[in-house]
């Protein structure tokens, strides 16, 4: 049952508690209620994300952008970024940042996942082993409108039977496209790649979305449907916030399944729920670490610093935070149409009547995953980040408005990082949320690099009639690095902030299980445990990880 307030909620004893119904936790609460044995409660901050038309239409995304469905954070002033504060956006309803994200499906670079089992010594978070959970994900569905994808896609790397709908856009190839995929014939370097989800992404491919029958499919979507809401076992509470999680019962291992819920509203009203198994921490790579620290869970000095009592000392939590920095500094000037403006009511007539047209997609088309070549300048100077050769360095997408033409740069292998602390004790607070853009040299270098390979590209003999001259600065010049130090922003893919490590490791935050160290009872389970991150948007491995952790804790009882 859905319960709108904590005051509605009845005192129950649940099994578990899951904290946070974003991406992971609805994964997590409906597996588990799959056995009829467990009872879960399900905690959510915002509130609910049915009948929220601007959630369900894939294509009125910006509509949601930085509203009541979003936690409102900024960062920082970034330093080394003109001190400009930027900023984030986090899901705040049901679903999550699912619920509000730009829907793009991406699981990342098989050794990507090789390399989270090397850190953590768990063979099971190699991509062979995790595999099956990305599939278990997934439900491949044809794009609305009918258009033929074969040669598009591999259908042999996809699942069929999973929860999130995931599809290729209904538009066919426009002429901008077309000359995309030309330039992989005419330019040696840049090949095309059939399926970005293959674990191998390098080259040019077609995005694939979160986004079946024209609708956005978010966790709330595809695991709390209308049957998993009213199963039995399952309470789901929304507009509650976890303020804390607390030590149960007096033995002498920090045994926390104790969960202090507040109205999200705010006030001094605090109600405490205790599971009989397992604690679920699901509130993202900013609010699981942020619960933790309230609760005496992290760097004891900072703890101390705020007049917090340290149960564990951990200093790793909230710490070595990376995110994919979004760069505007690879445009050119081209001699095409721009686009009429989109006609709103009636595109979202058709929408309502069928399911299809402009709003059934957002934006982005193509994508180029690019490696920076080995005899590149900046291996003088650095070493590689990558988790391998298979991996991409950089990921430009591409955007074309007619007059002007380019690719945003992704950074998909940042050395900077940044971190998230306590403001205060007081759990509605913001916490004080450092991105570290630039921070360290070779992320600048690397964007160069990014810029350096879009001129190469744009160079083939597809662009000769198209492209007229480039429309940002030379990447050499310091007209080049002014742009990028003043146009930087976030691609929203926080995490690392409640990093895995290995068993027995002083620095991380949970052990391979997603357990908490050197507590009972309590894990995380959401982007926040990603020991290194991978080259791809954040949601997909999200989903990976909650569906295996399912399975852990469904086997631990
Ligand atoms: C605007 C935006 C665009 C993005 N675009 C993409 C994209 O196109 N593709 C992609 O792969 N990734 C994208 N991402 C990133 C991706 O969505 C996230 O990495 C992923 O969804 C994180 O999942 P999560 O479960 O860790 O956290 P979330 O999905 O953020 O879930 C955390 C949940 O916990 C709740 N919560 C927090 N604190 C508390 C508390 N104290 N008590 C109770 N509940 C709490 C929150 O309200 C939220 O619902 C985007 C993110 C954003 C914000």
């Amino acid at each position: 049952k859905v319960y709108n307030s904590l005051s509605d909620l009845p005192n129950r004893q649940y099994d578990f508690i899951v904290v946070g119904g974003g991406t992971a936790g609805p994964v997590i609460a409906s597996r588990l209620t799959e056995n009829a044995r467990f009872t879960v409660l399900l905690v959510e901050a915002g509130p609910d994300n049915e009948g929220v038309l601007a959630i369900q239409v894939p294509g009125l995304q910006n509509e949601i952008d930085y509203s009541k469905y979003d936690w409102g954070y900024n960062s920082v002033p970034q330093a080394a970024a003109g001190n400009r504060t930027i900023k984030m956006a986090r899901g705040h309803v049901l679903g999550g940042s699912s619920s509000i994200n730009g829907m793009v499906y991406t699981r990342g670079s098989a050794d990507d996942y090789d390399q989270w089992a090397k850190l953590t010594g768990d063979s099971g978070w190699s991509w062979k082993s995790i595999l099956p959970y990305a599939k278990k994900n997934e439900r491949w569905t044809p794009p609305p409108g009918g258009r033929n994808i074969t040669g598009l896609y591999d259908p042999k790397v996809h699942g069929y039977e999973g929860n999130t709908r995931v599809s290729l856009r209904q538009t066919p190839a426009e002429p901008f496209d077309v000359k995309l995929f030309q330039t992989t014939k005419d330019l040696p370097g840049f090949p095309f790649s059939l399926d970005p989800n293959s674990g191998h992404a390098i080259g040019l491919s077609w995005n694939q979305n979160a986004i079946g029958n024209g609708e956005r499919s978010s966790a709330a979507t595809a695991y709390l449907t209308t049957a998993v809401r009213a199963r039995k076992n399952l309470d789901i509470v929304l507009n509650t916030q976890a303020t804390r999680v607390l030590k149960t019962g007096s033995s002498k291992n920090t045994e926390i399944r104790t969960v202090e819920l507040a109205p999200r509203s705010g006030g001094t009203t605090r109600k405490t729920f205790t599971a009989s198994k397992e604690v679920i921490l699901s509130a993202g790579a900013i609010n699981s670490p942020q619960i933790l620290m309230l609760s005496g869970i992290g760097d004891r000095k900072q703890l101390n610093a705020l007049g917090i009592k340290t149960i564990v000392d951990l200093p790793s939590v909230g710490k070595d935070m990376p995110d994919h920095s979004v760069n505007f500094v690879s445009f050119f000037s081209a001699n095409g149409t721009p686009a009429p403006p989109l006609d709103r009511a009636a595109a979202l007539a058709e929408w309502t009547a069928n399911r299809t047209g402009p709003l059934t997609e957002d934006f982005r088309m193509n994508t180029l995953w690019a490696r920076i070549p080995d005899n590149a300048t900046i291996w003088q100077n650095h070493t590689d980040p990558s988790s391998g050769k298979n991996a991409p360095h950089l990921e430009l997408y591409f955007a074309n408005t007619g007059d002007t033409a380019g690719a945003v740069i992704i950074l998909v292998t940042p050395k900077s990082r940044g971190s998230v602390s306590l403001a205060s004790t007081n759990p509605f607070d913001h916490p004080i949320i450092d991105l570290g853009y630039l921070t360290h040299p070779f992320d600048l270098e690397a964007i160069r690099e990014g810029a350096r390979i879009l001129r190469r590209f744009f160079s083939g003999p597809a662009w000769a009639d198209y492209i007229v001259g480039p429309a940002s600065p030379e990447p050499s010049s310091p007209e080049f690095d002014a742009a990028v130090k003043s146009t930087i922003s976030t691609t929203f893919h926080y995490v690392g902030t409640t990093a895995m490590s290995k068993k027995g490791a002083k620095t991380g935050v949970v052990d391979p299980d997603l357990k908490v160290k050197g507590v009972k009872g309590l894990r995380v389970v959401d982007a926040g445990v990603i020991p290194f991150i991978p080259t791809a948007h954040t949601m997909a491995p999200t989903y990976i990880i909650a569906e295996r952790a399912a399975d852990l804790i469904k086997s631990a009882w």
